[in-house]
């Protein structure tokens, strides 16, 4: 980093261009302009000085008459926009307001328009020149870099919209996005002399007296700012500094002012039934937020005070007094790109992440570009840019959290049901084909099975069936995928066979087991009991998922990932013992009860057998279930036990014990054999000598261990209950129904 020195003092402050003369100051050859007489030369003058103060925004080390020719022709309406000062200051997005300053000079947007519209349509037409000379796939991908060229040359609002759009896979064809996401990073810097002088004007401090160091260039630049590695002289703390492109605001409201005006002419004349001024609105009045650095400061703020506990997460901290609408100031974080490390236990620290962001809080990062995301030198993962944030809503949240629940368990029907939940379909009854093509999308990402679903590949398919029915994919909802679809893609340069569903499953299942949500807790109760039986199956895997240790440290020793494993099963008991366990451990005691009931029974009526077939009375008491429904709670049964005793997956489960053949069942098929029976017994009794999970009762909090002892007595009611019902309703004369 160089020292600050009177460099800071910049030559070209305020009216530097109303003086007469040339000069020079610090290598910087600037030639005053001369005063005009009258108002015509007065606004030559103007012109003239805010041509230079764009040419050495652009870059320019110095203007003389051929830089002001070039800087002119190549950037005009930019400039032009960039000159109206009024326009500069609006600090929010205000219809109104931009409308009053830009109608007041008509030449200045015709003058944007034609150049936007010369720009676009030589591109285009060359796109179509190609395309009749039938050279279109080959010219494919020099075009695409050429637009891509074409949108940085037109300014910020049209790289913002680029950027957007290459999120939008349901927009854009997706041959472009490739293109279009270079974008994010490729754009040149301004003049650093410039940037400094705004850092003053901002803060009101001169630079030499804020930072004892500062890098002679800016070490990032994007659309809207660029970013200074520096050293506060105040406590001597490495901080990095934004400082926003200058002209910024009057350019963009200028493009935003253009693109109002000309969705409501084609609305007209169309007859569009949607409402395009109102998505320019949307979109403008996030564009104006995002070009607010002291909301970006208290949205980094939120996030690290959210987020930033989570392991292995970090997150800067922000100088907010050292902050203004167009300077930023923030730590320093060392780092490398994630994607170019590619370490893939810090893109499971990221997916955990952007589930706790977008699933949990509802306040997420809207902007997960590899750019933003970062390795740190001790092997953390460090996030960047908090100004573009979202927000998603408590229902939609359960609602996404239930659509993949229903994905998982291969539920299309309640999937497609979940499609208007998450406002991809509209409410209505006339979208049989579209949820048709989706539930096919869904269908098909799962076919290979579900921990090989890619969400690279889900949210290709899913953009295309949009593009091609033409319906909008919810903002949030495209961010979510990106989000995931981001991580993805960097643990895929390392792990080609990398799946983050199957990294988000486990978190999903712990969210959907510990959550107290009434929609959770429906989806769930639907989830765990189909058609009236429950399906033991999923609660195994959904236990057996949420205590499945994603965020294992591969280089870590046995013993460390064993002592974390340890820590989350803890978590698990504790939850399940606690207060918000209480729902799933009401599912998990009714069928116990229900299977050590039917178990007794199986017992009592095969005594009753023996015994009725010596003596001339019938002992057997009648059920409260079939005999179909009795051999499934006794296969629960022992499926719980090996679930309690922590030995149960997927793959290991135990056989069911006793299956129904074809309906007609031999009297002595309906009572399990002793053996059965025993073997049953000795499961039941081997898994409670020693269930792992019980060992570590003893060190959860008071409360859960005292739960945990009143769990017998718990299971001993239920069963007293179901004993006296059936001896009651056996004792009741048939004729009463
Ligand atoms: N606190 C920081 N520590 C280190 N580097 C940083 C820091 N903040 C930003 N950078 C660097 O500057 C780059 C651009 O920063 P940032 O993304 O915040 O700018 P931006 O103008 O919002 O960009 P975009 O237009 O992509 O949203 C980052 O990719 C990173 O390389």
């Amino acid at each position: 980093m160089a020292s600050l020195g009177g460099a800071a003092t910049l030559c070209w402050k305020h009216n530097y261009a109303l003086n007469c003369g040339r000069f020079e100051h610090e290598g910087l050859q600037c030639r005053r302009l001369r005063t005009g007489r009258n108002a015509l030369c007065v606004r030559t003058v103007e012109r003239k000085s805010l041509v230079a103060r764009a040419a050495l925004s652009e870059g320019a080390a110095f203007w003389d008459d051929q830089t002001e020719k070039d800087t002119f022709s190549k950037y005009s309406g930019y400039i032009a926009a960039a000159a109206t000062s009024e326009a500069e200051q609006f600090d929010e997005y205000d219809v109104v307001k931009i409308s009053q300053v830009f109608k007041k000079r008509p030449f200045l947007s015709l003058r944007r328009m034609v150049q936007v519209a010369s720009t676009l349509g030589r591109w285009a037409a060359l796109r179509y020149f190609d395309a009749q000379i039938g050279r279109s796939e080959f010219m494919f991908k020099k075009r695409a870099g050429e637009l891509r060229a074409a949108l940085v040359q037109l300014g910020p609002a049209y790289v913002k919209i680029a950027q957007a759009v290459s999120s939008r896979p349901d927009v854009i064809s997706p041959d472009y996005l490739e293109e279009l996401a270079l974008l994010q990073d490729r754009i040149a810097p301004f003049s650093t002399q410039y940037a400094l002088n705004i850092v003053e004007e901002e803060l009101g401090v001169p630079v030499e007296l804020l930072f004892s160091e500062i890098s002679p260039q800016p070490v990032a630049a994007a659309s809207l700012g660029q970013v200074y590695q520096a050293r506060l002289r105040a406590n001597g703390e490495a901080v990095a500094v934004k400082v926003q492109r200058p002209g910024v605001r009057a350019a963009i409201s200028l493009d935003i002012y253009i693109l109002r005006n000309l969705v409501g002419v084609a609305r007209k004349v169309f007859r569009l039934n949607t409402d395009l001024q109102a998505i320019v609105d949307e979109w403008a009045a996030s564009l104006f937020k995002e070009m607010d650095y002291q909301a970006e400061a208290r949205n980094g703020i939120r996030f690290k005070k959210l987020f930033g506990h989570l392991p292995d997460v970090v997150v800067p901290e922000f100088y907010s007094a050292l902050t203004s609408k167009r300077v930023l100031i923030m730590q320093w974080l060392e780092g490398q790109r994630l994607s170019e490390v590619s370490d893939l236990h810090l893109v499971e620290v990221g997916v955990n992440c952007s589930l706790a962001q977008l699933l949990d809080c509802g306040f997420y990062h809207a902007d997960p570009h590899p750019g933003n995301l970062m390795r740190t030198p001790d092997g953390k993962l460090a996030y960047l840019d908090f100004g573009m944030m979202g927000e998603v809503k408590q229902d939609l949240r359960d609602g996404l959290i239930e659509a993949a629940l229903h994905l998982i368990n291969r539920e299309f029907d309640a999937l497609a049901g979940d499609f208007v939940t998450l406002g991809l379909l509209p409410p209505t009854n006339e979208v049989g084909e579209v949820s048709d093509a989706l539930t096919g999308v869904f269908q098909n990402a799962v076919s290979k099975g579900v921990r090989n679903l890619s969400f690279g590949d889900l949210s290709g398919n899913l953009g295309v069936t949009m593009y091609r029915y033409k319906i909008r994919l919810p903002a949030y909802f495209s961010l979510v995928v990106r989000s995931l679809t981001v991580l993805e893609g960097i643990a895929l340069s390392s792990d080609p066979n990398y799946k983050v569903l199957s990294s988000s499953y486990p978190w999903i299942a712990r969210k959907v087991l510990t959550d107290s949500s009434p929609q959770l807790r429906t989806s769930l109760q639907a989830l765990l009991y189909k058609d009236g039986a429950f399906r033991i199956d999923r609660l195994e895997s959904l236990v057996t998922e949420a205590m499945r240790n994603t965020l294992a440290d591969p280089d870590a020793s046995p013993e460390t990932n064993a002592a974390e494993s340890r820590q989350l099963v803890k978590k698990v008991l504790n939850f399940t013992l606690g207060d918000q366990g209480l729902f799933v451990r009401e599912i998990v005691l009714d069928e116990l009860a229900k299977g050590v009931d039917a178990m007794n029974r199986a017992l009592f009526d095969r005594a009753a057998a023996v015994l009725s077939s010596q003596l001339p009375i019938n002992l057997s008491v009648p059920s409260q279930f079939t005999e179909e429904e009795d051999l499934e709670h006794l296969n629960n049964l022992r499926r719980l036990s090996f679930l309690l005793s922590g030995s149960s997956t997927n793959s290991s489960s135990p056989p069911e014990m006793y299956k129904l053949s074809d309906g007609r069942m031999q009297e002595v098929e309906r009572v399990p054999a002793a053996e059965e029976l025993s073997l049953l017994l000795d499961s039941l009794n081997s898994s409670l000598k020693y269930v792992p999970l019980l060992t570590l009762i003893p060190e959860l909090p008071l409360t859960a261990q005292r739960e945990a002892l009143l769990l017998p007595a718990e299971l001993a009611g239920r069963l007293a209950s179901r004993f006296i019902a059936r001896t009651i309703r056996s004792s009741v004369p048939k004729a009463i129904p």
